[in-house]
């Protein structure tokens, strides 16, 4: 449905504590299912080495997104394109965040709430997202079909990135919302 809809990745969730979270073979199954050209991104929280690995043995994942503290060290070591989260927390230098990473292909920018290390449903000031920073910027953080044009005419991010934002319930994708908020992104965005 989210391939069908037009979105560019579809993220998958390992972790445990998420209502989205995913085992292997449920992952393996959506992975099949999915057109060659969509980008198929697994979400991390501050895994063990060993539980990507394990992942990666089964799953053909084209892009890692690390969503907790993973050092740049950590993230390298499994010779995959990542991207990393970074939680917008009032006090964070976001450019400085960014050059803890010089091999991520690209930063998520979701809100901050302590304790939580994403899928809070919860917007930031999309002012705080840097306009000159060279990287390719994901925004997220409570997007909605209702608010992803502003947050795109806003901040100008290469990319959106929803979750709760399309859900009918917890972990249940909605369709009709699925559908809205990729033609709103790509109306705001240019197409
Ligand atoms: O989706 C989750 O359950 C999740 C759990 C732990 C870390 C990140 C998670 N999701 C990411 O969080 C952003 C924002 O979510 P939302 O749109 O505010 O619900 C989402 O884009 C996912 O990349």
């Amino acid at each position: 449905m989210v391939a069908e809809a037009g979105a560019d990745a579809l993220g998958l969730v390992f972790y445990e504590h998420s209502p989205r979270c995913v085992t292997a073979p449920e992952a393996v199954s959506i992975a099949a299912a999915v057109p060659p050209f969509l980008t198929l991104v697994g979400l991390f929280v501050n895994a063990s080495a060993d539980t990507v690995n394990e992942v990666l043995a089964k799953v053909p994942l084209n892009l890692l997104q690390f969503h907790g503290d993973e050092p740049a060290e950590y993230c390298e070591q499994f010779q995959r394109p990542y991207i990393k989260a970074l939680r917008m927390k009032e006090d964070l230098d976001v450019l400085a965040a960014m050059a803890g990473h010089p091999g991520a292909r690209g930063f998520l920018l979701d809100a901050y709430r302590p304790g939580v290390p994403g899928g809070t449903g919860e917007s930031f000031d999309w002012q705080r997202v840097p306009q000159d920073s060279g990287q390719q910027i994901v925004l997220a953080g409570g997007l909605t079909p209702d608010n992803v044009a502003a947050a795109i005419r806003q901040a100008h991010p290469q990319g959106v990135d929803v979750s709760g934002g399309v859900e009918s319930s917890p972990g249940r994708k909605d369709a009709d919302r699925v559908y809205t908020f990729i033609a709103a992104a790509r109306q705001a965005g240019g197409g």
